[in-house]
């Protein structure tokens, strides 16, 4: 059963948590450029999150070049923002401090 999206208020509030993710046009998804000190640590941190992502059954959709790592969140299923998109930007928010 796909997860419902959430409300403007709950987006609003969750971004607001979040901090620097950015809302997508359509309102679909959220995105954050994470810049990291060199490939590896960038890797490291694209390599802990496949495997929170895993376990979530929820995946980003992500673009690597060399220390950036920009990620795009949202949920298929729902065609929209849900909480496993704000609990995976906030894992993601931790792995990257
Ligand atoms: C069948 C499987 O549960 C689904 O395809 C999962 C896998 N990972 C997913 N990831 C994301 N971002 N959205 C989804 O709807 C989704 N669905």
């Amino acid at each position: 059963m796909a997860k419902p999206t959430l409300s403007q208020d709950e987006l609003n509030a969750a971004l607001s948590e979040l901090g620097d993710w950015t809302l997508a046009d359509d309102g679909k998804s959220i995105s954050k450029k994470f810049k990291f000190s060199n490939f590896v640590n960038a890797f490291g941190f694209m390599t802990k999150m496949a495997i929170v992502a895993e376990k979530m059954n929820h995946h980003p959709e992500w673009f690597n070049v060399y220390n950036r790592v920009e990620v795009t969140l949202t949920t298929h299923d729902s065609g929209g923002i849900t909480e496993l998109d704000v609990k995976l930007a906030t894992r993601m928010n931790k792995a990257a401090d």
